[in-house]
């Protein structure tokens, strides 16, 4: 079988992506806790997996420096990848919110909205037929509304903490996140079988 390359998100849906891929028989050589490798191999099953920031893994997967992606939803949507998506893998659940203050939508015809996705903030309001100016966040969002350099948020709710503790509320609900798989499209093409056989053993895990 050829040699397969996966790019796994870092951060939060690391540690969950690693459990599935050893539950799905997928064992990596030096993958302990903190360490700062960034190249990991499963000899045995001819895997080699890379870990990259979450942002970047749709990138990867895109250009054919990897032939398959785990990373979440938000992501995939923001990067706008030519790529296939071919499972849910369930974990990374949260979901894309507008938030603000109450009063942020009433009245404006012209929106300016925070984001550390802009492409998904701006399609939204597309859809809606609202023009918004976007500002490019990478963290820390639910500032923006606070000292009013924006009127909203296009954010990640989780527990929704984060919201209630700087005074912001829910405006309206959008897409459902969770962390998916992802596969570049040349390589299902030449690589089918290897790559069907890695999506199937993952299935069975999650089904187990
Ligand atoms: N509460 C949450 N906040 C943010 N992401 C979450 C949350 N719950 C699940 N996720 C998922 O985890 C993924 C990785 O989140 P994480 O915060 O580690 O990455 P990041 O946005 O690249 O972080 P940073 O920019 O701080 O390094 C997100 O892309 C999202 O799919
Ligand atoms: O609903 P909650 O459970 O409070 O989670 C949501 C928060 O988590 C994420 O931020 P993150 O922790 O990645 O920090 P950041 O500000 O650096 O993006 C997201 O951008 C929200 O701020």
């Amino acid at each position: 079988m050829a040699l397969m390359t996966v790019a796994l998100a870092k951060g939060r849906t690391s540690n969950s992506s690693i459990k599935l891929l050893q539950s799905a028989g997928f064992h990596f050589d030096d993958i302990e806790d903190n360490t700062r490798k960034l190249v990991f191999y499963d000899k045995e099953r001819k895997v080699k997996l890379i870990s990259v920031k979450a942002v970047d893994v749709p990138t990867y997967v895109e250009k054919g420096a990897a032939d398959i992606g785990i990373v979440g939803k938000d992501n995939i949507l923001e990067a706008q990848s030519d790529l296939y998506e071919l499972l849910d893998l369930n974990f990374g659940q949260c979901k894309f919110v507008v938030a603000g203050l109450n009063s942020s939508l009433q009245q404006r015809s012209r929106l300016t909205v925070a984001s550390k996705y802009p492409v998904v903030a701006q399609n939204h309001f597309q859809r809606k037929g609202i023009p918004i100016e976007t500002i490019k966040l990478n963290g820390s969002v639910e500032l923006a509304p606070l000292i009013g350099m924006a009127d909203v948020i296009v954010d990640i709710v989780e527990t929704g903490r984060t919201l209630r503790e700087n005074g912001l509320t829910v405006l309206e609900e959008l897409d459902h996140i969770s962390t998916r798989l992802i596969v570049n499209k040349a390589s299902f093409a030449t690589k089918t079988d290897t790559i069907e056989d890695f999506v199937t053993k993952l299935k069975k895990a999650l089904e187990g």
